[in-house]
């Protein structure tokens, strides 16, 4: 397997090999200018106030956000900033570790603890996605002693999880509650007691000599219930609203949190996942780090009663296992909702 890193390390290439170049269709979404996209904001200070009326309106905010564009940016977190940044430095000294030394972790399958690879499955991408990887599954099962080097990354790792893992837990009671439902509503149905299921990407975007014709990651949806995501100073990210695409420039020291698919199957469609994708650029390394929180991997998600009605609004999609959901998303072309679309009813 060859990494991006290791073909633009290789020598000063001009144009990107041919199994790089990504067809845009012609009638390519437009990009709306800046100013016109105000993604939301969600306050997290606010969403675990002592105060009954600022939380009312941060869990309002929420819902709003949940249900409009399917994705926000949370400030005021309680994730230490330096942890992010070591996050950051530990991931790149891992790609900056010699090819050998990351082949340990190559060709491995999607439920292997630590996977190291590029595009998205280099096996059966047609098109391949300018974009190496590192993914680990970080709950419930994280082995510190699996990742050795570099030295001290599998302990900010475990810290880092740990940190947002309470993080996504107030978010996710947060939306339970922005749905009228008791607030463990969503953490019950992802059997949180038996640990529900955390996959890591790191996402390393080497600079693309030609950026407008290749692509870092496709139009996609994430699976779980909400990905939170993280990035270095670069941007590239893009997630798609109203019609449109949108431009992410995340605030320094904030998450971004899309929503996946497994919400919108509990939530019967109420709340969409977002198409979202990764663009390139000829400056520098883009790095991002999401971590999908999913139910325990032998969950089966299915339009919860609340949200069904037979007669008006019967169920939409059908039940399946977390773990086939995956494997199924992995087995096929990384494409906008095409993987949600084979459990629609
Ligand atoms: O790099 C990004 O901003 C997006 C990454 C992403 O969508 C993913 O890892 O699923
Ligand atoms: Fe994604």
């Amino acid at each position: 397997m060859s990494s991006v890193k290791q073909l633009v390390e290789s020598g000063c290439i001009a144009s990107i090999p041919s199994k790089y170049v990504f067809t845009r269709s012609l009638d390519e979404t437009p990009t709306l200018p800046q100013p016109e996209a105000i993604i939301p904001v969600i306050d997290f200070s606010l969403l675990t106030s002592g105060n009954a009326e600022q939380r009312t309106k941060a869990i309002k905010d929420l819902g709003k956000a949940c249900r409009e564009w399917g994705f926000f940016m949370i400030i005021n977190h309680n994730v230490p900033e330096k942890l992010m940044k070591d996050m950051i430095s530990g991931s790149q000294s891992f790609f900056d570790l010699r090819e050998e030394e990351k082949q340990e972790y190559a060709g491995k399958a999607l439920f292997d603890p630590i996977r190291w690879g590029t595009s998205f499955n280099a096996t059966a991408d047609e098109t391949f996605f300018w974009r190496d990887y590192l993914k680990i599954h970080v709950h419930p099962h994280f082995n510190v002693n699996a990742l050795t080097k570099p030295a001290g990354f599998s302990e900010v790792i475990q810290e880092y999880c740990k940190q947002t893992r309470e993080l996504a837990g107030e978010l996710l009671r947060g939306i339970s509650k922005s749905l009228g439902l008791e607030e463990i509503y969503i953490e019950k149905k992802m059997n949180k007691e038996s640990g529900p299921h955390e996959l890591m990407a790191i996402n390393l975007y080497p600079p693309c000599p030609q950026p407008d014709v290749a692509m870092g990651l496709p139009p996609h949806t994430d699976h779980g219930f909400i990905t939170l995501l993280m990035q270095n100073e670069l941007c590239g990210l893009q997630v798609l609203y109203n019609g449109n695409w949108v431009s992410i420039n995340p605030f320094p020291n904030s998450f971004l949190v899309n929503i996946g698919d497994h919400m919108e199957i509990l939530t019967n469609g109420k709340h969409k996942s977002v198409v979202h994708r990764a663009l390139v650029n000829n400056k520098a390394t883009r790095i991002s780090i999401g971590t999908a929180h999913g139910p325990t991997l032998d969950t089966v998600v299915s339009p919860a009663p609340e949200f069904v009605d037979y007669k008006t609004h019967p169920p939409l999609y059908r039940g399946i296992k977390y773990r086939d959901y995956m494997q199924l998303q992995q087995s096929n072309q990384l494409n906008g909702k095409s993987c949600l679309d084979r459990i629609r009813i």
